[in-house]
């Protein structure tokens, strides 16, 4: 086992901090904080830079705390980055990050802050899904840092208590390589269960379980496909299997930010791209009312299908099953050719060029732009700048708390000519 002392500098993008190696290399150290000298173990060494874990803090940061979690250590569960961090200084270590990319990739330099979700006051018991791998015994497992060796955890701090309460981690599941332990806002409880081979798992009753699905199967093994969610004041209806926002507050505040960043009014177009479940189109509707039209565009068609009931109610609401890209590139698809108004909420890739593209030809008053990965985000505002928008605000909230993840709201305007 190699190690070395470091001088820990500034944070990276993805929940390390850079340090130098004494040939000059960049180290990538994880389990360390901007500011502290620790000893490092090399994990990864490779020919422009290296890979380490903090084992030793030499001379801690102020901003140093005892992780809640036991398994939040080197070597042990790669799923959170920041437990060693307070609350404030991990928000701190996400503004600097999402500063980092903003000059790197776009040319932007403004000061960025991390929102609490309202109403979380420790960074705890938020994760409402939960997916457990299965080790050679059939128990539940989490994986380590950038590996497949899994870990066993009696219970993960940051889950929801609707996912402990399942108790799924203290059965065994033969025949499963994957668990995914949904607990919905409005207390459904669901299993997604993924089979190791072709043999259909032993999948075991669980009290307080509403549904089972086995992964490829067509029909749920108990209750039903859907989970019920509560947002907006209102429930949705949404796969077991989709897009649903993670944190329990995620929701209510991003749908918050993109009213707040698009500003509808009555009459407006507005269209929705990568629409889940129809969230913000269905937040957006009675805004722009019966004389405004909202189109929701969604590439999977279980999604879809969840966003045309969800919405059904909308006479104005329309929704495009298929990808962005294609729908966008389609003559014709949004009769005029042009919208007011643009929310897009991209996976983690992000939109990229013709997305980004052809949302300009469309000519929106406003585009509001939520992105889970801040280095696509300031990719794309590159872009959007080429195509004559601009950043006229950015929020961004936690709603990944303990690990290095955040989400950002963009607000872009057309330039003025
Ligand atoms: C981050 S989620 C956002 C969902 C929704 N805005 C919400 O907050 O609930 C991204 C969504 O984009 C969809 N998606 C991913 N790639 C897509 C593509 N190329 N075209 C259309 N939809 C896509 C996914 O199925 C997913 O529902």
């Amino acid at each position: 086992m190699t190690t070395l002392e470091l001088e820990v500098e500034r944070v990276a993008h993805g929940g390390s901090c850079v340090a130098r190696h004494p040939d000059g290399r960049v180290v990538f150290v994880r389990h360390a904080l901007p500011g502290e000298r620790v000893r490092a173990r090399i994990t990864d060494d490779g020919e422009r830079f290296l890979r380490a874990d903090a084992v030793e803090v030499l001379r801690p940061s102020p901003d140093r705390v005892e992780p809640p979690c036991a398994y939040a250590r080197p070597g042990l569960c790669g799923g959170c980055d920041w437990q060693h961090a307070s609350l404030p200084a991990q928000r701190g270590l996400k503004a600097a990050a999402v500063r980092e990319q903003l000059v790197r990739l776009a040319g932007l330099d403004r000061e960025v802050v991390v929102e609490a979700v309202p109403g979380d006051e420790d960074g705890l018991g938020w994760r409402t899904r939960v997916r457990f791998a299965v080790d050679a015994e059939g128990r539940l497992a989490l994986r380590k840092h950038r590996s497949h060796d899994l870990v066993q955890v009696a219970a993960c701090p940051i889950a929801a208590p609707g996912v402990d309460e399942v108790g799924a981690t203290g059965v065994t599941w033969p025949g499963a390589a994957e668990v995914e332990v949904v607990a919905s806002s409005t207390g459904d409880r669901t299993l997604l269960v993924e089979p190791a081979g072709t043999r259909r798992p032993r999948v075991p009753g669980l009290p307080g379980v509403t549904s089972t699905l086995v992964v490829g199967d067509e029909s749920p093994l108990r209750g039903r496909s859907w989970v019920r969610e509560h947002a907006a004041g209102r429930d949705w209806r949404v796969s077991a299997a989709g897009f649903w926002q993670v944190h329990p507050g995620a929701a209510d505040t991003l749908v918050a930010a993109v009213v707040e960043a698009l500003r509808p009014r009555a009459g407006d177009t507005v269209v929705d791209l990568y629409a889940g479940a129809g969230l913000f189109a269905g937040a957006l509707a009675p805004l722009v009312g019966e004389d405004g039209r909202v189109v929701a565009v969604e590439g999977d068609k279980r999604a879809a299908a969840d966003a045309r009931r969800n919405l059904h109610e909308h006479a104005h609401v329309r929704i495009e099953a298929g990808s962005v890209e294609k729908v966008l590139a389609k003559p014709g698809w949004l009769a005029l050719e042009r919208a007011d108004l643009v929310v897009l909420d991209p996976p983690r890739t992000g939109a990229r060029r013709p997305v980004v593209e052809a949302v300009a030809r469309l000519a929106p008053r406003t585009v509001a732009y939520v992105a889970c990965d801040p280095a696509a985000l300031a990719r794309d505002l590159a872009t959007f700048a080429e195509a004559g928008y601009e950043l006229a605000g950015l929020r961004a909230f936690d709603l990944f708390p303990m690990t290095s993840h955040v989400e950002c709201v963009a607000v872009l305007r057309a330039r003025e000519t």
